[in-house]
């Protein structure tokens, strides 16, 4: 599906039709945030910048979008304007792949305020997936420690979902994927095994192995749970390994794909042993996700290689990630959002966010938010507790929001997705560990400058009076 500028909601333009009549030189800024964890963990792998960046440099309506809004009471003079339409803002962002928390601006747009409303839906569409799906990943990486994992999702994602759910994935720290287009697209690796249909297809299942064996002898993964994964699959897939021996080739691995994985890894290992096949691997798939991997390493499975699909590509059980873009500033003047719920009141003006680091490159485990204005904070304090605050100047302080894109072009050349998988697996890595468990991790504090806070609550008091 062609990305154009018609991607939104209907609201964006009406509103958008509003200030073409009201206010068409103002000037907005939005900022991107997301106000909970997903998966009830301990941060989220942000991903779908460069996507971002890609389709709003080309954001333009087509001949037919604007036919097709003739029907909706745009007037001739918006609709001409829609015409030339083009993003020319400037973004400034976390980068792709970092380890992103709560309720603290991730990517901020400075843009006219009718080309910042219209690109709402696209920059949420897309990041709110990809980090879902990214952190998703990276849970599942930290679950498997050093095991190879391979991503099979594309047939249970919510349609083309499946494409950019690949990219997120290899970001939060898949090796490859059986995506053939996605794979394709983003240059990384591509594999997969064999389905039971080609199993089925034969009236004998080692007949069925060796002809997969003699004409796709490279990384050759033999399915051996068609019939009896212990009495039938593996004596036969150990019978074609050793023919393949004799022809100067190796049968890369075997896959498991029902009963109980961690049982006939360890029955599976043994007989490949035996057989004096140690390096045939043992791939495994069915339903698998963190927790179940989890419980595999407990149980000491011998599994080489994981197969995930449904859990990865769905981001179950989350489903979406409730990221948000909320108006900061118009015109050089600060813009707040009330609640009842105090943590939704938004923050004012435009920003910049420092993390903190240890003496050792680690993430202490605070983020403090201070106006972009201000000089890096020496004090960070709690948004709405009075009584708690953080002195900063022990740490080492790096801002992490820069600017990438300024009036509509990329300043930087686009990174490859093996580049951003890289860099969040360093980011991952100087994450503590506390902050990563599944179960209650440790919350990472995200704090206001003084002045920050000043400014908000100055706003709250003038919209409460
Ligand atoms: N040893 C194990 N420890 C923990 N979970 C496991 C273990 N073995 C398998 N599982 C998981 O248990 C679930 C079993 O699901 P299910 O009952 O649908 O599988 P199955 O009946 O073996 O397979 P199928 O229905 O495909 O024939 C899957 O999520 C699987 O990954
Ligand atoms: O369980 P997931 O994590 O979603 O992983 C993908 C699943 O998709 C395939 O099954 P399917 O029944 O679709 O096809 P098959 O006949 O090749 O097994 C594969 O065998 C895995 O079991
Ligand atoms: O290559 C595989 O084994 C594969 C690919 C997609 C879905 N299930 C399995």
């Amino acid at each position: 599906m062609e990305i154009t500028a018609s991607y939104t909601d209907l609201y964006q333009l009406t509103m958008a039709q509003v200030y073409f009549k009201t206010k068409p030189n103002g000037t907005a800024v939005f900022d991107y945030y997301f106000r909970s964890n997903p998966f009830e963990g301990g941060y989220a792998v942000f991903a779908g910048l460069e996507n971002i960046l890609e389709i709003l440099e080309n954001f333009t309506f087509s001949p037919s979008d604007i036919d097709y809004l003739k029907h909706h009471n745009f007037e001739p003079s918006f609709l001409d304007y829609l015409k030339g339409f083009q993003f020319r803002g400037t973004i400034s962002s976390c980068k792709e792949g970092d380890v992103v928390f709560p309720n603290r601006p991730i990517l901020q747009v400075e843009a006219n305020i009718i080309e910042a409303q219209i690109v709402e839906t696209v920059l949420l569409n897309l990041l709110n997936f990809q980090t879902l799906i990214a952190t998703k990943a990276s849970r599942i990486r930290y679950s498997a420690m050093d095991k190879v994992l391979l991503d099979m999702g594309l047939r249970r994602a919510h349609a083309t979902g499946g494409y950019y759910a690949t990219r997120a994935a290899i970001i939060g720290g898949f090796n490859s994927t059986s995506n053939v287009k996605a794979a394709k697209d983003f240059k990384v690796s591509c594999s997969g095994t064999m389905a039971h249909s080609y199993i089925q297809s034969y009236e004998d299942e080692l007949e069925a192995f060796r002809d997969f064996a003699k004409i796709r002898p490279k990384q050759c993964v033999l399915l051996v749970d068609t019939y009896n994964t212990l009495k039938s699959g593996l004596p036969n897939a150990i019978i074609v390994a050793k023919e393949m021996e004799v022809r100067g080739e190796r049968l890369m691995g075997v896959r498991l794909d029902s009963g109980d994985l961690a049982y006939l890894a360890k029955k599976a290992r043994v007989m490949l042993d035996d057989a004096d096949l140690k390096y045939v691997k043992i791939v495994a798939s069915n339903q698998l996700d963190e927790f179940v991997i989890n419980s595999l390493k407990e149980q000491k499975a011998p599994i080489d290689i994981f197969g995930v699909g449904t859990n990865l590509v769905t981001g179950k059980p989350d489903a979406s990630l409730g990221g948000v873009y909320k108006l900061s500033e118009l015109n050089g003047e600060p813009r707040i959002k009330l609640s009842e719920n105090i943590i939704k009141t938004t923050l004012p003006f435009k920003k910049q966010v420092y993390r903190m680091l240890d003496e050792s490159g680690m993430f202490y485990g605070a983020d403090a938010i201070a106006l972009a204005s201000e000089e890096k904070p020496t004090k960070m304090v709690h948004p709405f507790d009075q009584t708690k605050s953080l002195a900063l100047d022990r740490f080492q302080q790096e801002p992490l929001l820069e600017k990438v894109m300024e009036r509509g072009q990329r300043l930087f050349v686009e990174k490859s997705v093996a580049e951003i998988a890289q860099y969040s697996k360093s980011r991952l890595a100087q994450l503590p560990t506390e902050f990563k468990r599944f179960q209650n991790p440790h919350i990472y504090k995200v704090g206001l400058s003084p002045k920050l806070k000043e400014e908000r609550d100055k706003l709250i008091d003038t919209h409460t009076r």
